[in-house]
């Protein structure tokens, strides 16, 4: 699409009376600068018999946020969780098609999905921090992939350098803008937090192995208003050196916090993928407009 950001692949709604195939040529034109982090075409996943993601590409660009909306059910989680693989966790779940991460494809064979998944994490709905204390929270990856350097003593020891993981739990609980309020507790359990305060946790969690691309599946709909808003200003400033992939139920939310907005529609169709302001303020599609509207959905 030459003059606008926005790409759509509703025909309904189009008046010149573009062919799926023309509007999905289009797509691949949603005009941002650089290569993509993440490119996905032709994207199809089958759950057994219901086909939950059909047909989808888009691609995303690196350090910003982008939301996925939509209504129940029309493949927004299915979809995120194709760009780590989490989806292969399924039995039933067939996935076909392409996403490639800096040009590289990740479902090609002999692709390490325990490095993929570290550059690649995932922040879930509910907050789920593991049974322990603050500090062993964000250790445990950064120690079980064996990414703390430890020092002779500390290796006859047994155990990671003691001075380097407290800076990294340190600066990762700082970065989820959470330190300030545990700092005087970080051996206490993680349990004992409030579920703002998990949530956060599970996003420094994330952020101690490394990630370049962080998805999130829902993160605040277990949140109150001002939990919610500080997860809200967090996700901005992380999008200022992570890309940030986010799929939210809500609207304002998306319209607030990102940068691109992708529409999924029931079926599994991708329906329109563009700048957040021109796919809030002029949907080209008449059933986004419908569904952002509150019309359906
Ligand atoms: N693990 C699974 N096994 C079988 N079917 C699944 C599985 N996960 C999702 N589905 C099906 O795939 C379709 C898309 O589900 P998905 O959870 O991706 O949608 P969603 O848009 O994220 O929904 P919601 O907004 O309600 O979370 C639905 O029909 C759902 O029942």
């Amino acid at each position: 699409m030459s003059n606008t950001a926005t790409t759509t692949a509703d025909t309904t709604a189009t008046t010149a009376g573009e062919t799926d195939e023309q509007l999905k040529a289009e797509w691949r034109e949603y005009a941002f600068e650089g290569e993509p982090k993440l490119a996905v075409e032709d994207l199809n996943v089958h759950y057994g018999d219901d086909h939950a993601l059909d047909n989808v590409s888009l691609d995303i660009p690196k350090e910003s946020v982008t939301a996925l909306i939509g209504p129940s059910g029309c493949g927004k989680s299915t979809f995120l969780r194709c760009l780590n693989r989490m989806n292969d966790r399924v039995s039933s779940a067939r996935i076909d098609g392409s996403v490639r991460l800096d040009g590289e494809e990740i479902y090609q064979d002999g692709v390490d999905l325990v490095e993929l998944r570290k550059r690649v994490g995932m922040v879930f709905q509910s907050p789920n921090p593991f049974p322990k204390s603050i500090r062993e929270n964000i250790a445990y990856g950064p120690k079980k992939h064996g990414d703390i350097q430890t020092g002779v003593l500390a290796r006859l020891l047994g155990r990671a350098d003691s001075d380097e993981l407290d800076a990294l739990v340190e600066q990762c609980l700082r970065d989820a803008a959470l330190y300030d309020e545990v700092k005087d507790r970080l051996d206490d359990n993680a349990l004992g937090l409030s579920g703002g305060q998990q949530q956060r946790l599970c996003l420094a969690r994330c952020l101690s192995v490394g990630p370049e691309v962080i998805l999130m599946d829902e993160p605040a709909s277990a949140l109150d208003p001002i939990a919610t808003s500080k997860i809200e200003d967090l996700i901005a400033d992380l999008a200022e050196e992570y890309t940030v992939v986010i799929v939210t139920h809500n609207m304002q939310q998306a319209a607030r916090i990102s940068d691109q907005t992708a529409v999924f529609l029931t079926g599994g169709k991708l329906v329109e993928y563009g700048d957040t302001d021109q796919v809030f303020e002029n949907p080209q599609s008449t059933r986004v407009e419908e569904y952002i509207t509150g019309k359906f959905g």
